[in-house]
């Protein structure tokens, strides 16, 4: 169980946050619906330490491995696709095992045929698909995404996600997922919260 206890945030001499509390659960896609301004990304960025808060506490992860999808891609340009997506798995991984990982994720994300290409030779769509391979590599750890699927045309996405709900399913991975698409959130998520209001309340739907 991840809680978050009595949290308060303030931006600007005004309560983003007020005595906020929750529960999630692990194990399944926890999904966080918002309209833009209403404090998903700080909510994820005070989970994962890196924005201060002024009250509260946030336990559950505590030894636990974190992979973050952030708004922006974060690759590195000059290394091609694969050398990207093995970047975050830890050298101990055989390379058989690597590659069997790796080619199950380009092949979720429809990008087998551009394992060798450089990341700047590919269109925004295609690198973020390269960013959505590379969180899916990430085994045994809590994946944390922030509008993941940003610039994928319609039928493309609606076919990741369908994967992707498999594999997190079949996997039993805790994903924590902000979007602003109840779309997404109705097909990927086992709990949909949505937030409102400031301070922030949550709604479970
Ligand atoms: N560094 C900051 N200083 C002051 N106010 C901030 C800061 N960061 C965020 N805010 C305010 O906090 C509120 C929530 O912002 P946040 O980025 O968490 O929203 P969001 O739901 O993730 O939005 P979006 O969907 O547009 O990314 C907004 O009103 C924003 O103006």
């Amino acid at each position: 169980m991840i809680e978050i206890k009595n949290l308060s945030k303030i931006y600007k001499d005004e309560f983003l946050y007020r005595n906020f509390n929750c529960a999630f659960e692990e194990n399944k896609v926890n999904v966080i619906l918002g309209s833009s301004g209403s404090g998903k990304t700080t909510l994820f960025r005070m989970m994962l330490g890196l924005e201060k808060y002024e009250a509260g506490q946030i336990l559950g992860f505590n030894h636990k491995k974190i992979a973050v999808v952030f708004q922006e891609d974060r690759l590195v340009e000059w290394m091609n696709v694969y050398d990207n997506v093995a970047f975050v798995l830890k050298s101990s991984v055989e390379k058989q095992e690597m590659d069997k990982l790796i080619n199950k994720a380009l092949e979720l994300v429809e990008l087998i045929d551009y394992v060798n290409y450089s990341v700047k030779d590919l269109s925004g769509g295609m690198q973020r698909r390269v960013v959505l391979a590379r969180a899916i590599v990430c085994r045994d750890s809590i994946l944390f995404m922030d509008e993941p699927f940003k610039g994928l045309d319609d039928e493309l996405r609606l076919r990741i996600i369908t994967r992707l709900k498999v594999h997190w399913r079949e996997n039993r991975t805790t994903v924590f997922l902000i979007t602003h698409s109840q779309q997404e959130g109705m097909l990927l998520g086992d709990i949909i919260y949505k937030l409102a209001e400031k301070p922030v309340k949550f709604y479970k739907i």
